[in-house]
């Protein structure tokens, strides 16, 4: 046995040499953690904390930390992110871990961690090495909700609910027009009747009455059944196919009720700042109009097969979502296991915020990024964004104001549809301006008062209407009295 023990210590140093020499390789030499403003102990970074439109500091501070930093509040760890590509590497390509979500407590609380967009998933470790999304039940109701998604969202379904998107935007112009001061209600309620039709297959004449149902309908299981009879919807989807999707009613009516929360108020937001830039902006309007006039008419309004031949409709509507984001910091990813980029540390349970205010705003990809400028889309000028061909691009399809990786919106199919629709019919039939004074004198409107919060849109503010033409806005009446059994 002796003579073996100096060749058993030499095969043991071997290993240990070799386990080092690994581990060096794999890591890079110094891993440090990411910079980041300074905080102080146990509060970290609380007190610099931006309490209201948080996205305007964080890319702020990108500028002085660079694409990648982070913050720390009461011992979390939020890493803030401001350029494409970082986010995609990240978010993306290394996506089985960073796709959790935070645990919203009270969300969490109210819904059993259902709702499909905050519910966790958990990535599963093979080896140290992350490849897969773990298959307990939490992430196998994502996987089964998000599948049920993509089937009623995607590229070839969305064709199916565009009459419905169409007569709530003949609606919602003809409304403006008569009242637009009222321009919220008319807005919310285009975004919300069209969002309760599409999902549950109801018909609403207003708003109130669309909260109403859709709290009962998250609320009451067997009322997705009854509503199930109804015209074509999500919830009818379901109910033909639940075999398919093998969601159980409570699973099924919050993916349904989701996809509800999700579809009713964000276009809404987007189309605010629609009226907002057409006042500040009425060079585009007339743009917006000679394209409508030229490819549409003035005999017929226009419809979503129109969608190809208005590429200035497309590009306004992807400069709104850049400009002003709906959801301006996205909603955060948390890390599943520790990770390293570039040789910082990016701590498991860290939340991952895709701050799109910044990342729409980065020089290379977006010069001049403040600026409401829908011909980055459109000229082959802007090389860092536009593409060919015009019968194709611009489309919000996949666009960063989605999110990024496995969470990304499912409804941008629809979203995109949905504010073609209403962009074009709203243009084809009125002007919108800035209101003025008895003295002619045009009133001043602030460029950026916006709300601060998960969703963000302009505070209110008031302008005024003009139809093209009366007959225009007689012809929208009637498709929507024609449409209004849908
Ligand atoms: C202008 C319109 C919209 C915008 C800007 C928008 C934006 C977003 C963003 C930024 C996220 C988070 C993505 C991430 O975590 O990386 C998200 C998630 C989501 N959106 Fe949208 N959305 C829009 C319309 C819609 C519509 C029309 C629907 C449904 C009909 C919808 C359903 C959802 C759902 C279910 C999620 C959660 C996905 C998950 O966590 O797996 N959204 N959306």
């Amino acid at each position: 046995m002796k003579e073996y023990t100096p060749l058993i210590s030499l095969w043991a140093q071997t290993i240990i040499l070799l386990v080092y020499l690994i581990q060096r390789y794999r890591r890079p030499k110094f891993i440090r953690d990411l910079p980041g403003p300074r905080g102080y102990p146990l509060i970290g970074n609380y007190i610099d904390f931006p309490k209201s439109h948080p996205w305007l500091k964080f890319k702020e501070w990108g500028d002085t930390y660079g694409p990648i930093y982070q913050l720390k509040v009461f011992g979390v760890t939020y890493v803030i992110i401001n350029d494409a590509e970082t986010a995609e590497e990240l978010l993306s390509e290394r996506g089985f871990r960073y796709s959790g979500r935070s645990n919203f407590e009270m969300i969490t609380m109210m819904t059993g961690g259902m709702d499909l967009a905050i519910t966790a998933i958990k990535a599963k470790p093979c080896n140290g090495i992350c490849h897969q999304t773990d298959r307990r039940p939490s992430n196998d109701y994502w996987r089964r909700g998000r599948k049920f998604a993509a089937s009623v969202l995607g590229s070839n379904m969305v064709p199916k609910w565009d009459p419905v998107q169409a007569r709530e935007a003949t609606r919602m112009v003809v409304d403006m027009v008569c009242d637009p001061t009222r321009y919220q209600f008319w807005l919310e309620r285009a975004s919300t009747c069209a969002s309760v039709r599409l999902t549950f297959g109801k018909n609403l004449p207003g708003a109130e009455e669309a909260e109403y149902h859709t709290q009962r309908i998250t609320e009451r299981m067997h009322e997705i059944e009854r509503i199930a009879e109804n015209p074509p919807s999500f919830a009818r989807f379901w109910s033909e196919k639940d075999d398919h999707y093998n969601l159980e009613w409570r699973e099924a009516a919050y993916v349904i009720a989701t996809l509800h929360g999700g579809g009713s108020g964000t276009t809404l937001s987007t189309m605010q700042s629609y009226c907002l830039a057409m006042c500040h902006f009425p060079e585009w309007q007339k743009r917006l109009h000679d394209e409508i006039e030229q490819v549409v008419g003035s005999e017929r309004a226009p419809n979503l097969d129109d969608i190809g031949n208005l590429p200035i409709v497309r590009a306004v509507s992807k400069e709104l979502l850049r400009w002003r984001p709906v959801v301006p910091i996205g909603i955060p990813h948390r890390v599943a296991f520790d990770d390293e980029y570039e040789g910082y540390r990016i701590p498991a349970g860290a939340l991952v915020v895709a701050n799109q205010w910044g990342i729409h705003r980065e020089k290379q990809l977006y010069p001049d990024g403040d600026e409401f400028d829908p011909e980055r889309w459109l000229d082959m000028w802007y090389s860092s964004t536009y593409e060919h061909p015009t019968a194709k691009y611009p489309t919000i399809r996949r666009f960063s104001a989605f999110g990024i990786g496995r969470r990304i919106c499912p409804g941008y199919d629809v979203a995109e549809r949905a504010l073609f629709i209403q962009i074009a019919s709203l243009e084809w039939a009125c002007r919108i301006k800035k209101k003025k004074t008895v003295n002619g004198e045009e009133i001043a409107l602030p460029l950026y008062e916006y709300s601060s919060g998960v969703t963000s849109q302009p505070l209110n503010f008031q302008f005024d209407v003009e139809p093209y033409e009366a007959r225009r806005v007689e012809v929208l009446k009637n498709a929507w009295e024609e449409a209004i059994d849908l």
